[in-house]
Parts: C-alpha cells; structure tokens; sequence
C-alpha cells in the first residue's frame, strides 16, 4: 500500500535547495519540453519548495482537464496576483471558490458573451480602419513600419475602448505609459517571488531585487487610473451612447443593490478590468505579430491569404467582421499560428485541491499544474512535420482549439478555460484581414525570407513573445476601383 501511495510521477536529478529550478533555463516551455522527452508527459519537478507536475502529452491533457477538472481548477496564491487583483476578486488568479463561480458566470454571460463582444464591433472596426490609415501614410515612404509596434498599439487601444467607453485620443492617459503599465502588471502577476519558492529565506531577496517595490507602484498606478475612469463612469450627466464595460460592471451592480444581495464592489470591477487588460492585449497583438512574420518568410502562403481576401471582400475598401467567416484561409493561417505560437504556451498554472492520479501516478493537493499546450502542439504524434508552419494542414481536419481536442489548447479548456476566446480570435482575424487587404508587405533592403529571425523572446512569464520587432515595408494595394471607404 506504502509503495502504491508513493508512486509519483518522475522526476529528474534535483539539486540542494533550488530543486529542478536551474533546468527552467530562459524558455521554459522548451526546456519542460526537452525533459519530458527524456522522463515521460508527466514529470514531477521540485522548483525550489513548490512541487509542480508538468503535463506534455494529450492523453494525459485530457486526464488532468477533462476527467480531473474539477480537482485541479484552483490557481496557486501568488502574492503579487493576489495584491494587484484586490485580493483575488478577479477571475484569472482567484482560487477556486464560491465566488470565483459567480465572477467568471458574470464574465461569461454578460463581459465576454458572443453577443457582448458583437455589440464592441463598431470599436474594433473603427481602430483597425485607422492603424490602417495611419500605416497607408507612412507607406510612401518605402520605410520598414515596426509591424509589433503597431500592432500592439492596436489590441491596447481596442481593450482600453472597450473597458473604459473612450478612445486614447482626447484622453488624459498617456499611451506609452499605459503599455508600459500593462506589461509591468503582468511581469509581477504571473511570476512567483522568491519568498514563493524559498517560504522563509527569499523575502531577502524579494526586497533587494525589488519585488514588493514593483508590486506596490504597479498596483498604485492601475489602482489610480480605474478608480479615475469608474468616477468619470458615476458622474450624473455623462452622455452613454454604447454601454462598455465598465457600464455593464455599474449597472449589475446596481441590480445587485436593488435585489438585496449585493457583493459586487468597485474594487471587484477594477479586478476584472485587472483580468481584461493581462489577458486582452498582448494575446491576440502575439498572434497577429507572429502570423505577420510567419507569413512573410513564406510569399507563397501570404499571397494565397491576400488573393482570398481580396477576391472576397473585393472593392469595399476594408474588410468587416461580417466578412471574416468567408475567410476560411486566413482562419487557418491564424489556427496554425496559434498551434505554432501560443500566447500562453504554458496555460495560467493550476494548483490541486484533491488527490488524483494521471496515468497511474499520484498527485497530491497543492500540485500545481502546468499543461505544456507549446510542447503538445509540436509534438510528432499528433502533427505531421510539426515544426513546419502550414496551414493547409487544416484543411479537411476537423481539430480546432475549442478545448474538444487535446493536442491543440492554446485557449486551455474546462472550468478554468479562456472566457474570451470569441473576442480574441475575432480581434486577431479583423487586424490580419485588413493588414493583407489594404497592403503587400515587402522586407526591408537586402532582407532575405531566410534571414527573419523567428526566435522567442527569453524571460516572459506567462506570454511567448517573439524576440525581435516585425519590420516590413507597406505597398498600399490599389483595388481596382476608387474605394468606397478611405483607409
Ligand atoms: C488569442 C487570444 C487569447 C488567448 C490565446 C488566451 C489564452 C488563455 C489561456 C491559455 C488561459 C488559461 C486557461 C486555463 O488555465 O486552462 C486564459 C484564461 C483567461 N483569459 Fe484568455 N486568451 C486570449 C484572449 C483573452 C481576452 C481577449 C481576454 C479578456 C479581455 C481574456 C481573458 C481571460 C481570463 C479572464 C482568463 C482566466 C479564466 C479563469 O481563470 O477562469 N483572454 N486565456
């Protein structure tokens, strides 16, 4: 009984102390993958005091979220989440509880709802129609437009419309410093600290490296600006011409009030709008950014997605939301950049809460879980020449990443799976549409396809970026006829 009760998954050497820690290297999805070859789809890692189990297989994906989902639909308590979400009264890093059930079904059924998310179209289009714009002026000049730049700017502008009701222009907040808050929030929010891995010893090294500081002026600074924007929100005569979120957020919570059992607070409000700006701006701008560059080292698979869209959305001028379900290559060149590229190509770690076993191993409570959605994608098994970016393999195949299909989940699945996956893949479509629609994109003087470099960007906690900026030159293509729209 002894023997059964302790039959962990495996795990390689650890060292004094650190645990498996030193084997994490700068990518971690990689390295996780290149020891999984070696021990198995389910390792057992030591990182300093936290056991983790790492999950690179699809069968034992669908063990751990489809058969166990329950048992492992909790988040591990970092401080930093902890402190930036209000005390977890967000969705993304609030344990399982009573009232993660009830914020995530407010996120489902009325924030991110298909219906929700289509009543933001207007936003979306009108920001795309001027990067657009602003990208057509620039392409006279046969200069390289930093592509991520802009497209980053764009996912940023859309998310902080779509909260917050009003456009970075005429606003008080400054964009540069918005993104710079952005990524500083989630740098702080996905990493555990050393006082996480090393309980008793690495607040030491917390306070020296600065850690607490960070979390305290990052939480400060957002806190300013939501409760700004929420105060602006309750003014008595603000014209509302389109509820956002924030409206939506009021608005519960005054039925809440007028029912007799409210809960929802303005400091739960300023957590979900935590949760929109982490998950909303960098996901679907890392998806665009990596297709852009994916398809300009391979002429053949971006003239293919510009002939499509073009013949389908024709002379219009600027391609809709309403034209995106006909585009069913550039549906596929975003599938194969999310197999390829996952934003989160980790997931958002899970942490047990009862024992089970995946394929006969034990796992305890406290575990935390890290599916390795980047590792099962690229493995041989279930993709044919996986490192190979073509999205033709997805004609007549049914896998998609709704989360029914295990060897691809780059939105996860289960309890705890992306809310937003509707908004985020309509908001990658209708930015990689207009960009092969409205432009031919060549490389910048004496660029070769070969020489674009495709390495990932070391250090990022919970997203993959790419470790150099896209930079191509915009050829603004003349349709035929005068345009019905300006771009
Ligand atoms: C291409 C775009 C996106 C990708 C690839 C993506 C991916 C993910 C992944 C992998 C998870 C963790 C799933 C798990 O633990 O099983 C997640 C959770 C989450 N995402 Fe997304 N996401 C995207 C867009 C968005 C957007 C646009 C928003 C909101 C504006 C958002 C909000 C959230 C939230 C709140 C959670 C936490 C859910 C929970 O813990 O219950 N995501 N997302």
């Amino acid at each position: 009984v002894k023997k059964e009760l302790k039959r962990l998954p495996p795990s390689p050497p650890r060292l004094p102390i650190l645990g498996n820690l030193h084997q994490l290297g700068a990518l971690p999805h990689s390295s996780l993958c290149q020891l999984s070859r070696k021990y198995g789809p389910v390792l057992l890692l030591q990182l300093g005091r936290v056991p983790v189990v790492i999950v690179s297989s699809a069968e034992a994906a669908r063990e751990v979220l489809k058969f166990n989902d329950l048992a492992c639909c909790s988040r591990p308590q970092l401080a930093g989440a902890g402190r930036l979400s209000y005390n977890y009264l967000d969705v993304a890093f609030s344990p399982y509880s009573e009232y993660w059930r009830e914020i995530r079904k407010i996120c489902v059924l009325e924030l991110f709802s298909v219906k929700r998310v289509k009543s933001f179209r207007f936003v979306r289009e009108d920001e795309v129609a001027s990067l657009m714009d602003s990208i057509s002026q620039l392409s006279s000049s046969e200069t390289p437009v930093n592509v991520t730049e802009k497209v980053f700017s764009l996912t940023g502008s859309i998310i902080f419309r779509t909260a917050f009701g009003k456009c970075f222009q005429g606003s008080e907040f400054d964009r540069t410093k918005f993104y710079e808050l952005v990524h500083d929030a989630e740098t702080v929010a996905g990493r555990f600290s050393a006082d996480e891995y090393f309980p008793g010893l690495g607040w030491i090294l917390d306070r020296i490296n600065g850690h607490n500081e960070r979390v305290e002026r990052v939480f400060h600074e957002l806190d300013t600006l939501f409760q700004q924007v929420i105060d602006n929100h309750l003014k008595p005569r603000r014209t509302k011409p389109q509820e956002d979120i924030i409206d939506v957020m009021l608005r519960i919570e005054k039925e809440q009030i007028e029912d007799g059992h409210a809960w929802l607070t303005k400091n739960h409000i300023k957590a979900v709008l935590l949760n929109m700006f982490l998950g909303g701006v960098d996901t679907s701008a890392l998806v665009v950014n990596w297709a852009m560059a994916e398809l300009s080292r391979k002429p053949r698979l971006m003239k293919k997605a510009q002939d499509e869209v073009r013949r389908i959305v024709g002379k219009k001028g600027r391609v809709t939301e309403t034209d995106l379900d006909q585009l069913l290559f550039l549906k596929m060149v975003i599938k194969e950049t999310l197999r390829l590229h996952p934003p989160a190509p980790l997931l958002i770690a899970r942490e047990t809460m009862s024992h089970f076993k995946i394929n006969g191993y034990n796992i305890y409570p406290k575990t935390l879980i890290q599916i390795n959605a980047w590792a099962i994608a690229r493995d041989p098994q279930y993709w044919k020449n996986p490192e190979e970016f073509s999205p033709e393999r997805f004609i007549d195949n049914t896998v998609d990443f709704k989360g029914q299909h295990f060897e691809f989940l780059p939105f996860g699945t289960g309890r705890r799976g992306c809310p937003a996956l509707y908004m985020g893949t309509v908001t990658s479509e209708l930015l990689l549409a207009n960009l092969l629609y409205c432009f031919d994109w060549k490389l910048p003087g004496g660029m070769k396809e070969a020489d674009i470099n495709m390495e990932e960007l070391a250090g990022h906690c919970l997203t993959l970026s790419k470790k150099t900026p896209v930079l191509l030159v915009p050829v603004k293509y003349l349709h035929d006829q005068a345009s019905e729209y300006t771009i």
